[in-house]
């Protein structure tokens, strides 16, 4: 949907990233604990032959088979998240007033709820399926079978406390993300300021967040229609683009929890 498109523009910005891609790539590059993980669960014929992860050939496996996607994600997962923690606690200690991590998995992985707040890069499935295809240079088949790996855009919209709207052009793009970027920067605070004098305020205010979305998390629970589709409040959200024109009513939530079996 364009997370690293929003993520190349707040690098632009000076704007501290983690992103969980590239880190996804480094516990697995040759010589590590990851990589020998894989081998020794997928044979050594996943290997290219300077010793490298063949990701063509990973991806068209784990892609289509759901048991060895989840055996891979118990590989790389732990990992990257140790790698993430530690790029937070870097920039904590740098006085970062914050930071964005970019994670492909946020929601399925239960990781949101540790997050001060979740933005979520949206378009439709239809356009997320096209740009997939051309950038990937993908058939219809292997683009659908990535996305169908994950919960639906549709869905994990529904956690977030910021949506920015990518239906546009690249151009609309960047405008949105520097709206977001006044809007964090508000958000920021001067709190952030007392957090990294003072290392008890902030795990105060860590815990505060922590228990924030767990209230909100148990009390949409209760609430919910379908178990399967657990979401936090709405009315945190604010939307980054046409009001008008990211959730049509028929993907609004009761919508879509009135039709799921
Ligand atoms: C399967 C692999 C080798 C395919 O490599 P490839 O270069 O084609 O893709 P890349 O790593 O650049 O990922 C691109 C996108 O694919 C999607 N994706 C990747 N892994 C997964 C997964 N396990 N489940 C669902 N979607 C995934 C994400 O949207 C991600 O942003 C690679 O994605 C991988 O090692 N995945 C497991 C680690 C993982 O979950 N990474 C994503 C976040 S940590
Ligand atoms: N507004 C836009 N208009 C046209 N193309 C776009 C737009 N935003 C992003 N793209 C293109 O769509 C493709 C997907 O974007 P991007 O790689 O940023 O998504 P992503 O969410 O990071 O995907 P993944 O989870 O697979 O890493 C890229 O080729 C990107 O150049």
């Amino acid at each position: 949907t364009g997370k690293s498109s929003v993520s190349n523009l707040l690098k632009a910005k000076q704007i501290p990233l983690i992103d969980a891609d590239v880190l996804a790539r480094e516990v697995v590059a040759p010589g590590t604990a990851g990589l020998a993980k894989i081998v020794a669960y997928f044979g050594p014929e996943i290997l290219l032959p300077d010793g490298s992860l063949d990701r063509k050939k990973l991806g068209s496996i784990i892609f289509n088979d759901e048991a060895k996607r989840r055996k891979l994600n118990s590989i790389v997962h732990p990992a990257v998240r140790r790698a993430m923690l530690w790029g937070v606690v870097k920039n904590w200690i740098a006085g970062s007033k914050y930071c964005v991590l970019d994670v492909p998995l946020l929601i399925e992985s239960g990781l949101w709820k540790y997050y001060g707040k979740v933005v979520v890069v949206f378009c439709s499935p239809e356009v997320q399926l096209q740009r997939l295809m051309k950038r990937d240079n993908s058939s219809h088949e292997e683009a659908s079978a990535r996305l169908n790996s994950q919960l639906p855009i549709t869905d994990k919209v529904l956690y977030a406390d910021h949506v920015v709207d990518n239906a546009g052009t690249p151009e609309d793009l960047e405008i949105r993300v520097n709206a977001l970027i006044q809007l964090l920067d508000k958000e920021a605070g001067w709190s952030w300021r007392l957090s990294w004098l003072f290392p008890p305020f902030g795990l105060l205010s860590a815990a505060f967040t922590l228990a924030r979305k767990g209230c909100s998390w148990e009390q949409e629970a209760q609430d919910c229609v379908n178990p399967a589709l657990r979401y936090p409040r709405h009315s945190r959200r604010r939307h980054l683009g046409r009001g008008d024109r990211w959730v049509s009513p028929s993907e609004s939530p009761a919508a879509r929890a009135a039709t799921r079996p």
